[in-house]
C-alpha cells in the first residue's frame, strides 16, 4: 500500500480541504498513523487530529519516521506538513486511498439506530453465510471478524472504528477473501468523519430515542439525529423502519440522494408507502415466531415472504430481524437461507436465556438505556404465568457518560412497575456508584415499584436476585457480555454477568434437567 504527495494533494483538493503544503520535500508515503506510539517505518505520513492531540506526538512520530503530517496547523518540524481544512475528513479520505478503496471490493451493508444495531448485525451476517459462502466480515461493537480464521476474529474497541483502522480492516478482509461487509455504524462516527467518503451498498435506519447525548457526544438530539440520518444520504439502497418518529424527514433525506425505487420501507402495520409488514405469530421466553409479507412490486421481486423464528427473544427483535431478511435478500441471500440462519443466531450479552429448577429464568441482556430497558421489563412482564410472578431488576448506570440514562431507568422501572430492583455497579469511572444509584433511585417512583435496594459488588447482586427469585423473571441489565468493569480509567476485570449468573444457579443446584 502507497500514496504520493501528489496524489494525496489532488484527492484534498477535490474535495476543497487543501490549505497549503509546507517543507514540500517527501515524495511517497510507505504507511499511515495517527499515534505517534505506532509509528514504525520511515516514510509515514502522520496524522495530528483529535481533542487530545499535542504537538510532541508530532515531534515523536518524526523521530521514529514520519517524513509528514496532516494538520489544521502548521508545526514547527522540518518534514512536510499538509495542512487542511479538516484534519478528520482528509485523514478518512486519504486512510481510504492509501488502503486503495477496498470498498469498492466489498458489498457493504451499513446499519444505524439507538438500539438493535448488533443484534441486526448478527442476523445480517449469519443470514448472508451461506449465499456468500462464509465471506462476511463484520464489524459490531462487540467483535470484528475480517476472515475465517480465529485469529481474524477480535474484540472491537469502538462500534465504528476510527477512519484510518477502518479502510486497514476492510482491506485485510478483501485479501482474507471477504466479499461482503456487514457493519454497525454509530452516530459518532459521522460527528467525527470516520466514514467520511464512504458510500454503503444498503443503509439501514432502526429507530431513534435520546440517547449519546451530553459531554463527549452530541450536543442535541437534532445534532444526533443528524449524523444518523447521514448513513441514509451515503447509502445507495435504504432500509427505514416506518414506525420511526421522525419517519418524513428520514424519508426526505434518504429521497435527496436515492431513487424511491431503491428505499424500502418496513413495519409492524398495514400503512401507505410500506413494502414490507411483519406481524408477530409467537413470541415466548427463548425465540419470536413472525411472518413477513411483501407489500409493494418491489418488495415482492426479492422473495422474502414466509414465517421465521429469531433466536434472540423479545418482539422489539423482530423488527432487528426484519430489517436483516431486507437486507441479506438484497445482497443475493434466499429465504430459506435467512430462515435457516436467523433460528440459530448467538448474540453474546443479548437476551441470553438461562432456565433455573426453582430460581425462574434468568435473563443477561445489554438494555442500557430509558427505551431498551423499558422494551425489556415490559416483555418479561408479559411472560409471568401468575400474578405472583415477579420482575426482578438488577441494573447500575455508567459513570462520565449517558448521564440522562439514570433518569430513564428510574422511568422506566416506574412505568413498567418492576416489582424488586436492585441497583448496582455498571462502569462507574471516575464517578461513585453509590452516588449513581441514588440518583437513578431518585428518578423511581415508589409507588408503583414494589422494593428497590442498593448493592455495591455486582456479583453479590446477581447472587441475591437468582437466589431470592422462585418463579420470577431475573432480568441482569446493561453489560452484556463485558468482562470488566471500567473504574477510574482502568478495566478490572469482572468474569462477566452470564458467568457469574451460572456460577449462582450451580451454587443453588438449580440447573435445570437437561
Ligand atoms: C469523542 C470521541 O469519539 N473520541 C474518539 C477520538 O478521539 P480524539 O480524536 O479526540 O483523540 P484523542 O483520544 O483525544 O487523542 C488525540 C490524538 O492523539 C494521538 N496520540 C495520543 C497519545 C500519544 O502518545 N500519541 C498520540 O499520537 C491519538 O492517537 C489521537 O489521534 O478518536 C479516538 C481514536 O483515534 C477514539 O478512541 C475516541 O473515542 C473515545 C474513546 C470514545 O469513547 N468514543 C465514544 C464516544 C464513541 O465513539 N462511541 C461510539 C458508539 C456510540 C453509539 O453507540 O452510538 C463508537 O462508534 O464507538
Ligand atoms: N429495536 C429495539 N428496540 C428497543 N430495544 C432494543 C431493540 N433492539 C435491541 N434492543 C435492546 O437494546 C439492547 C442492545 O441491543 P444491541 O446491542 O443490538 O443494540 P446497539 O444499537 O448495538 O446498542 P449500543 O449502541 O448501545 O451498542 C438489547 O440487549 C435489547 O435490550
Amino acid at each position: 500500500m502507497s500514496l504520493t504527495l501528489t496524489e494525496a494533494v489532488a484527492l484534498l483538493k477535490e474535495h476543497d480541504l487543501l490549505v497549503t503544503v509546507v517543507n514540500q520535500n517527501a515524495t511517497e508515503f510507505q504507511a499511515v498513523e495517527y499515534d505517534s506510539r505506532k509509528v514504525k517505518t520511515a516514510n509515514t505520513l502522520f496524522f495530528c487530529k483529535g481533542v487530545g492531540f499535542q504537538p510532541q506526538y508530532l515531534a515523536l512520530a518524526v523521530e521514529k519516521g514520519a517524513v509528514a503530517y496532516v494538520a489544521m496547523q502548521a508545526y514547527d518540524q522540518p518534514v512536510t506538513g499538509i495542512i487542511v481544512k479538516d484534519d478528520q475528513k482528509a485523514m478518512a479520505l486519504l486512510s481510504a486511498a492509501f488502503y486503495d478503496y477496498p470498498q469498492n471490493e466489498l458489498f457493504v451493508i451499513g446499519i444505524t439506530g439507538t438500539k438493535g444495531k448488533t443484534t441486526t448485525a448478527y442476523f445480517t451476517t449469519n443470514a448472508l453465510e451461506t449465499s456468500t459462502a462464509k465471506k462476511t466480515a463484520l464489524i459490531s461493537t462487540l467483535n470484528t471478524v475480517l476472515g475465517p480464521k480465529p485469529d481474524q476474529t477480535f474484540k472491537s474497541k469502538l462500534t465504528t472504528p476510527e477512519s484510518m483502522d477502518l479502510f486497514a480492516d476492510m482491506r485485510e478482509a478483501v485479501d482474507n477473501g471477504m466479499n461482503h461487509l456487514v457493519m454497525e455504524v454509530s452516530s459518532q462516527s459521522y460527528l467525527k468523519n470516520r466514514v467520511y467518503g464512504l458510500k454503503f451498498d444498503v443503509g439501514i435506519f432502526l429507530n431513534i430515542s435520546p440517547d449519546h447525548i451530553g459531554r463527549n457526544e452530541h450536543p442535541t438530539f437534532a445534532n444526533y439525529l443528524y449524523c444518523k440520518e447521514q448513513l441514509l444520504v451515503n447509502a445507495k439502497v435504504c432500509i427505514i423502519n416506518r414506525e420511526i418518529e421522525v419517519f418524513d424527514q428520514l424519508l426526505q433525506a434518504a429521497k435527496a440522494t436515492t431513487d424511491p425505487d431503491k428505499i424500502f420501507v418496513f413495519s409492524q402495520t398495514e400503512q401507505p408507502g410500506v413494502d414490507f409488514v411483519y406481524h408477530s405469530l409467537e413470541s415466548n421466553l427463548a425465540e419470536s415466531k413472525f411472518e413477513l409479507q411483501a407489500k409493494s412490486q418491489k418488495a415482492q421481486e426479492l422473495a422474502l415472504t414466509g414465517e421465521y423464528v429469531a433466536s434472540v427473544p423479545g418482539d422489539y427483535n423482530e423488527g432487528n430481524a426484519t430489517a436483516a431478511i431486507i437486507s441479506a435478500g438484497l445482497a443475493g441471500a434466499t429465504a430459506p437461507m435467512i430462515q435457516a440462519a436467523l433460528k440459530q443466531t448467538h448474540i453474546p450479552g443479548r437476551m441470553e436465556v438461562l432456565p433455573t429448577k426453582g430460581h425462574g429464568t434468568v435473563y443477561i441482556d445489554y438494555a442500557h438505556d430509558y427505551a431498551s430497558v423499558k422494551r425489556l421489563v415490559a416483555f418479561l412482564r408479559a411472560q409471568t404465568q401468575t400474578k405472583e410472578d415477579r420482575v426482578i431488576v438488577v441494573l447500575g448506570a455508567t459513570g462520565d457518560k449517558g448521564i440522562s440514562r439514570r433518569q430513564g431507568f428510574g422511568k422506566a422501572l416506574s412505568e413498567e412497575r418492576a416489582d424488586y430492583v436492585i441497583l448496582t455497579t455498571d462502569d462507574p469511572g471516575f464517578e461513585d456508584p453509590k452516588a449513581i444509584a441514588e440518583e437513578i433511585d431518585r428518578h423511581i417512583d415508589h409507588d408503583q415499584v414494589g422494593h428497590v435496594e442498593y448493592i455495591a459488588d455486582r456479583a453479590s447482586a446477581i447472587e441475591k436476585a437468582i437466589t431470592m427469585s422462585k418463579n420470577d423473571m431475573v432480568v441482569i441489565a446493561g453489560k452484556g457480555a463485558d468482562a470488566y468493569q471500567k473504574v477510574k480509567g482502568q478495566d478490572l476485570p469482572y468474569p462477566s454477568d452470564l458467568v457469574v449468573a451460572k456460577q449462582v444457579i450451580e451454587k443453588l443446584g438449580a440447573q435445570p434437567k437437561k
